[in-house]
């Protein structure tokens, strides 16, 4: 970090440390507590390839350790914010329709107005000055994604983000907050805040920031864990894990019963603080990582804005033959792809009942939902729908699996401002889509080197969504040769 970066930094840590906020044991008495709330188990530091800004351990720390707490007052809630501020609480009485969610981001924009004068100001500061969450891509970044199911998650959330916006635009007229933060613009970057960093709280599903707490960047549930997600999704009712842990609908900290932890932090009573644990053992400098709850990296991507390479958790649904749906019971949402290419446990239970005869089904039904085999004929035809299905939808794409590749090399490029990018060999599809985003952010081709520089925040998205079709179309390629090696195998 350079030298002002660090002192700032440092400044933040002492606020914090007067709030309480420590990385102490809870019997060790801080010798200097005024001065930084970190450095007995953690430091603030940067990992470029994982998350950015983060949490290191500060010494070799075991599995299961209590490594932060930040107590309840260093809490950013609906609670300590807007119900402490009188005008605020006058304020809301006349909106009763807006969410918790949508408060707590009015009550972040109104504090940021309030500039130096915050109490929160310390921390505020120390925010990221932008999301590449969904609800902040544009057109051409939504269209990149390339997957109907993608592009319409995408629109779904600009849309939610602009009515909330709508919705919100009275009470911040009410409550003075000055107009360049009561724009879309500045709602995004609120309710970016608030959909990526918050923690979950039991008294308000709004969920609350929390100082130093939300550094730690994110680690998938491990692969033992995987199978929580079919189960979860499937309604099992052998489901270890609470229901939250498998919405979709932003838990930044969710809890499993005690047989499993999902994951490693959450709000203790009895202590009053929100107490973080190592999920494993880390060895001094190691990145400390937190898993925020189970998601595919398209609920990353919409939720957090960013995805995973290896996502034990991702998943590809892929569009089925209407009678399907009606043919089995199982959700929709368990009807999937899994990371490594194998077919959901629903969706081939569903696949191979609507391969039966229609008179035949109910005779056989029990074995589909049980997960066996119907008959070698019925898993042939099975297998044979899944990998044509998967390679008609791959040969539909705008682009191939190698053309995104060599698209990303091209963008990386770009974002070392490369003067030498050989843009006449490219396939067509790639030069079509580069010179559509060239327009889109008005530079000519002649200044694509200067693009990242103009417009870091839109390639950076580009970037994303282009990586996330690449990883979506990559499951399919696994899902083909999974479905080909069965029919080698029954075929001896
Ligand atoms: C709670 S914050 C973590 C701290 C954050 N890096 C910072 O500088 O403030 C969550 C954000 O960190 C980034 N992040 C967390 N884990 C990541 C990971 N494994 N890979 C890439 N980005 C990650 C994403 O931008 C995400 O929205």
């Amino acid at each position: 970090m350079e030298n002002e970066e660090e002192n700032e930094v440092y400044n933040f840590l002492g606020w914090a440390a007067k709030l309480g906020i420590t990385d102490s044991p809870l019997d060790l008495k801080d010798p200097s507590p005024h001065s930084c709330c970190l450095a007995h188990s953690l430091c603030v530091s940067h990992f470029p390839n994982a998350g950015g800004r983060g949490l290191a351990a500060a010494r070799d720390v075991r599995k299961g350790e209590l490594i932060l707490r930040v107590p309840k007052q260093a809490l950013f809630t609906t609670q300590s914010v807007v119900l402490q501020n009188h005008n605020f609480s006058v304020a809301l009485q006349k909106y009763h329709s807006l969410s918790s969610a949508q408060i707590l981001t009015i009550a972040l924009l109104n504090e940021i107005s309030k500039g130096k004068s915050s109490f929160w100001f310390p921390y505020l500061k120390h925010l990221p000055q932008s999301y590449d969450i969904l609800a902040s891509f544009s057109q051409f970044e939504t269209q990149a994604l390339q997957v109907d199911d993608a592009i319409w998650a995408a629109e779904k959330a600009i849309c939610k983000a602009k009515s909330e916006w709508k919705e919100a635009i009275l009470l911040m007229n009410d409550l003075k907050i000055k107009n360049k933060l009561q724009s879309l613009r500045a709602w995004l970057w609120a309710s970016g805040t608030i959909s990526s960093r918050t923690l979950h709280i039991p008294w308000d599903e709004a969920g609350c920031l929390c100082p130093v707490g939300d550094l730690f960047n994110y680690a998938a549930p491990g692969e033992e864990l995987g199978e929580c997600d079919d189960f979860c999704t499937q309604g099992n009712a052998s489901c270890m894990c609470t229901t939250s842990c498998c919405v979709t609908d932003k838990p930044f900290v969710e809890h499993c019963d005690d047989s499993v932890r999902l994951t490693d932090g959450g709000y203790e009573k009895d202590i009053g603080a929100y107490c973080f644990y190592a999920r494993k053992s880390y060895r001094k400098g190691e990145q400390v990582l937190l898993s925020y709850g189970t998601y595919t990296n398209l609920e990353l991507l919409e939720h957090y804005g960013f995805i995973l390479n290896r996502n034990p958790n991702d998943k590809a649904f892929i569009p089925l033959e209407p009678e399907m749906y009606s043919c089995c019971s199982w959700p929709q949402n368990s009807l999937f792809i899994h990371q490594n290419g194998k077919p959901s446990f629903s969706l081939l239970s569903t696949i191979r009942l609507w391969a039966t005869p229609p008179n035949q089904r109910k005779s056989v039904g029990h074995l589909a939902l049980s997960g066996s085999q119907i008959s070698k004929e019925n898993e042939l035809f099975a297998m044979e729908w899944i990998a044509k299905k998967c390679h008609v939808i791959l040969k539909n794409f705008g682009t191939s699996i190698k053309e995104d590749n060599l698209l990303l090399a091209t963008i990386d490029n770009m974002c070392i401002s490369k003067s030498t990018i050989e843009f006449e060999k490219m396939p067509s599809t790639i030069k079509c889509e580069i010179q559509g985003f060239l327009n889109v952010v008005d530079v000519s081709m002649e200044k694509m080197v200067d693009v990242y520089r103009q417009s870091k925040y839109s390639v950076d998205r580009w970037k994303l969504a282009v990586e996330w079709r690449v990883g979506y179309k990559k499951i399919l390629v696994d899902c083909i040769s999974h479905c080909i090696g069965r029919i080698d195998d029954m075929n001896g």
